[in-house]
This record gives C-alpha cells, sequence and structure tokens, in this order.
C-alpha cells in the first residue's frame, strides 16, 4: 500500500538515512525497531513530509496524489500540546487545521475522544493529564483526518507501565482501521503490538518481515555449558566439535551454537563424564529475537551474519 524506495537523508556528509526500501501493507502495525540513533525518527519525519529525502521517494500505491500528506497521521516522539487547552478543544483546533468545517471538526472530536477512551476527560485542561491520557489524545489528533497510514513515533517509550499497556492495546485495536508504523528502541514493544519489524541500524533495515518468520528465521539451537574454572582449556575442545557453528563466552558461560542438538548433547555430556570436567551448569535451548537484537545493539560493524 505504501512503499518507501531507496530513502536517504545525509546529514554533514554522513547517513543518517541510508537508502532504505519497503513496502507497508495495508492494515498491518509494523515496528519499527532499532537501537537510538539508528535513523527511526529521520526516516518517520521523511515518511510525514516534514524533512525533504536527499534522495528516494515514498508513494500511496493505490493513490495517484503528489502530497501524500493529507493521508498520514503523524504522533512525534516529543508532543507538544496546548496545556491550558481541554482535550476536546484542541482536537477541535487540530481538526480545523486538517480544513475540516467547524460542524465536521466537532463531531469527528467526539468520536475519537471516545476511541481512545478519553471521552470522560474531554472538557479537562490537558496540562491535568496523565502521560498515557497525553499519548491517546496525540494518537486522536493523528487519525482527525482518518489517514491511511497512522505513523506513531516512539509511542510508548515515556510511559509508566500502566500507561504502556493502554497505548499498545489502543494501538491492537486501531490496527483493524488504519495501518500502523511506530517506532521503538525496545524489543517486548515490538513483539507486544507488531505483526511485521523493520529492524533499523545505522540509517539501514538490516532485517524485516513478518514477526513469526523473524523468529523462526533467527531461532538457533545453542548449548550453554559453565564451568567452575579454566573455562578457556574446555572452549578450546568444544569449538573443535562437528556440530559447533560458532561459539560466544559471556560471564565464564559458553554458549555454543550447534547444528545437531542431540548429537551436541551426548558428545559434550559423555566428554564431561569421561575426562571428568568441572560442569558446573549445562542448558539447551534456542536463540531469539532478542540475540539478534542484542547482536545489533552490541554492534559497532554490521557483518553478513546477521
Ligand atoms: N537535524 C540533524 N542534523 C544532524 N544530524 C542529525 C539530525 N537529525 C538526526 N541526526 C543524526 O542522524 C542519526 C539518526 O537519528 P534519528 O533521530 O533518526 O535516530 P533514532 O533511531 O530515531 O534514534 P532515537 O531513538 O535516539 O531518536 C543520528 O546519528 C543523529 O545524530
Amino acid at each position: 500500500m505504501i512503499s518507501v524506495t531507496n530513502l536517504t537523508k545525509i546529514y554533514d556528509k554522513q547517513p543518517a538515512v541510508d537508502d532504505v526500501s519497503f513496502t507497508l501493507e495495508k492494515g498491518k502495525c509494523i515496528a519499527l525497531l532499532g537501537p537510538n540513533g539508528a535513523g527511526k525518527t529521520t526516516t518517520i519525519r521523511m515518511m510525514a513530509g516534514l524533512i525533504s529525502p536527499s534522495n528516494g521517494n515514498v508513494e500511496l500505491q493505490d493513490l495517484k496524489v503528489k502530497d501524500i500528506r493529507a493521508h498520514i497521521g503523524y504522533l512525534p516522539q516529543h508532543p507538544h500540546f496546548h496545556s491550558w487547552m481541554t482535550g476536546k478543544e484542541f482536537l477541535m483546533y487540530v481538526g480545523r487545521l486538517a480544513h475540516l468545517s467547524t460542524k465536521d471538526a466537532a463531531a469527528r472530536s467526539e468520536e475519537l475522544l471516545k476511541r481512545v477512551g478519553i471521552s470522560d476527560a474531554k472538557n479537562r485542561r490537558i496540562g491535568k493529564y496523565s502521560g498515557g491520557m497525553k499519548q491517546r489524545l496525540g494518537i486522536a489528533q493523528a487519525l482527525i483526518h482518518n489517514p491511511k497510514l497512522l505513523m506513531l513515533d516512539e509511542p510508548v517509550s515515556a510511559l509508566d507501565p500502566i500507561g504502556r499497556r493502554d497505548v499498545l492495546d489502543l494501538m491492537e485495536e486501531l490496527k483493524h482501521e488504519t495501518t500502523i508504523l511506530y517506532s521503538t528502541h525496545i524489543l517486548s514493544d515490538a513483539e507486544e503490538a507488531s505483526d511485521e519489524i523493520l529492524l533499523m541500524h545505522k540509517g539501514r533495515i538490516v532485517e524485516s518481515g513478518p514477526l513469526e518468520n523473524v523468529k523462526k528465521k533467527h531461532q538457533v539451537d545453542k548449548v550453554s555449558v559453565r564451568f567452575s574454572e579454566q573455562t578457556e582449556v574446555y572452549l578450546k575442545e568444544l569449538e573443535a566439535l562437528d556440530f559447533v557453528t560458532r561459539s560466544e563466552t559471556h560471564k565464564q558461560t559458553i554458549h555454543l551454537y550447534v547444528t545437531d542438538i542431540e548429537a551436541a548433547r551426548d558428545k559434550i555430556l559423555s566428554l564431561a563424564s569421561q575426562h571428568k570436567w568441572p560442569l558446573q551448569h549445562f542448558e539447551i535451548g534456542q536463540t531469539k529475537l532478542e540475540d539478534l537484537f542484542m547482536k545489533v545493539v552490541n554492534s559497532d560493524a554490521m557483518d553478513d551474519s546477521i
């Protein structure tokens, strides 16, 4: 429905967003996930038409419109509200800015206040709203003109657990009405609310697709072992085993990524028993999306193995 092609933004000769292409399907909730500085805000702001790209474009596939801003709703990372206005006044004001008639703006404001669950507080000054209520009002203002795409920049990052839950639930409901693209640097927030993820690092999309597919793709069998002493000695022997593809050592625990989990379990346990290795911990598991995310967050240079 919405296609982003070769989108690039250069600041001070450095790419903040580097040749990014993706499409967003209608009715999906997509998380733009990545550590701080990955380029999420810059991507969203270019898509919202707030900054111009150095290269590339954003198109609504089913609508041949020159300016797609009329079809995009946007909630910035740090929204500004006039705290002296009531929630209803604010939505009316935004509705008028979106060229709705006074009558339509009033009707749409009432509808949205109900939709985001803050009807009871509509005549209260925004200054008295909680963080979660402000975010709900922010989502309502982004929906005022019935956009085809709703973009939310870090909508839950600044909220307490209750506000976060509230807003994630609201997004879950709203995705049946409009396509949602939201950015987050928190993996669990991406896993909770999205159908698809776009994982961004250093201005590039390094992984993308339906959440389940990405999870499966990064599920690798692993054996974790810890010895009471001389970790290095055992590490060499373990790394030499046929089925071990790579290893990582973290706080004295050796993580071995293996191609055959049964063979790995039998062989390692039999070696430990035969040679009386001082085995303290033995665990079989699988890598998760979290391992991929941590690898992205911690790596200075992305390598091809991701
Ligand atoms: N106006 C600007 N001028 C110069 N550099 C900028 C500008 N805006 C962003 N950048 C740089 O572009 C890179 C991407 O920033 P961006 O804000 O898009 O990342 P982000 O993923 O949204 O991170 P965060 O979660 O911290 O907001 C960063 O290195 C940032 O310093």
